[in-house]
């Protein structure tokens, strides 16, 4: 282990990140009503260029009219290389209540991206007199946010979660597919004539997790396009847990309860995680740092293992 001890991420659920166009106001209740631990206004790509001031607005009020319940409420801004997204950070802080609790900064290409984003939320926020500060979220969508996506994790205080936009990413990275997220088509092998069909997102999925658990930050799965394929959508998100990530956004409510089932550790998983930790105290008192567990080994490291599971079920209640 490092000298530097690895920090934990923030203590609250992420399984599932529900999207709605700002523009689609008669969506905002349902989103509140829904399973989804974290709701994203969007007021970027979902939102037409003629419609981002009435969105905009739509949103302010929203945040203040609405019960989100102990949700975490999200606003994603438009990008650095728009005109709007000045725009969007300082009539939110200045007209949205403290409700609001984090900005979602899409298609960050490197640390200098939150800084900028960072530096005027600050100021509107020291002007205002908000006592809440806003935490920010960003997704990873380009060659180069992927590049530089540990700086981007280490770029500011307000960071607490870092998501891969399959779709942009696809398209910045030059990948021949149209698909946003899941398996693609062309992406396979051939062994004895079987094709086998890897993860194309696998690496970036990857990266992004040893960011942020590095800077001690909730990685998480993005969108998932095709909201007709449950099965995808449920090996894609198994994939993405099994690496580490701790949740995936709907971008339809039918995948919401997919997500929260995914990210949610089963009953038999906690039990045998307090049997492995109760397994380690016995063999701690008896002076041994390792034991057999189910014909298995397990040792210290097992322990940090179990204890993933068991506080992601502490938090959901279990
Ligand atoms: C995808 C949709 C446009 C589909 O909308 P619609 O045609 O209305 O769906 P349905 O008729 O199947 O809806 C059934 C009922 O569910 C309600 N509904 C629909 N969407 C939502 C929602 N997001 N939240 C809550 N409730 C919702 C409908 O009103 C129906 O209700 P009822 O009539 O009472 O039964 C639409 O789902 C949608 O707009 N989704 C979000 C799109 C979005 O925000 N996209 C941005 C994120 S993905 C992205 O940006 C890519 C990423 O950046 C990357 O690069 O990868
Ligand atoms: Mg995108």
């Amino acid at each position: 282990m490092s000298f530097r001890t690895q920090p934990l991420p923030p203590a609250r659920l992420n399984r599932c990140q529900l999207f709605g166009p700002g523009s689609r106001e008669s969506l905002f209740q349902k989103m509140a009503k829904s399973a989804a631990d974290v709701i994203n206004l969007d007021l970027e790509d979902s939102v037409a260029p003629d419609d981002k001031d009435r969105a905009r607005k739509n949103i302010i009020q929203a945040i203040g009219d609405i019960d989100w319940g102990d949700k975490t409420l999200s606003v994603r801004i438009n990008g650095l290389d728009t005109p709007f997204w000045y725009r969007d950070v300082v009539d939110l802080l200045e007209q949205a209540g403290e409700r609001l609790d984090q900005i979602m900064i899409p298609k960050a290409g490197n640390a200098s991206d939150i800084y900028a984003v960072d530096a005027l939320v600050t100021a509107v926020e020291r002007a205002k007199g908000r006592t809440k500060r806003i935490a920010f979220e960003v997704i990873i969508e380009s060659a180069a946010g992927i590049c530089h996506v540990e700086e981007i994790a280490a770029s500011s205080p307000r960071m607490q979660a870092i998501s891969l936009g399959a779709a942009d990413f696809a398209a910045s990275m030059g990948m021949a597919t149209t698909g946003i997220g899941g398996t693609q088509e062309n992406y396979y092998m051939i062994r004895e004539g079987q094709k086998y069909w890897p993860d194309p997102w696998h690496w970036a999925q990857t990266a992004i997790v040893a960011a942020c658990r590095t800077h001690g930050l909730l990685p998480v799965d993005g969108p998932f396009g095709d909201f007709s394929d449950a099965d995808g959508f449920v090996a894609q998100a198994r994939r993405s847990a099994t690496l580490g990530m701790v949740g995936k956004w709907a971008i339809h409510p039918s995948q919401v309860a997919l997500a929260n089932e995914v990210f949610s550790p089963s009953d038999a998983a906690v039990t045998e995680a307090r049997e492995i930790l109760a397994a380690m105290e016995k063999a701690k008192a008896e002076g041994a740092g390792a034991t057999v567990y189910k014909g298995r080994l397990v040792d210290i490291a097992s322990i940090k293992q179990a204890e993933v599971i068991v506080r992601q079920a502490e938090l959901i209640g279990g």
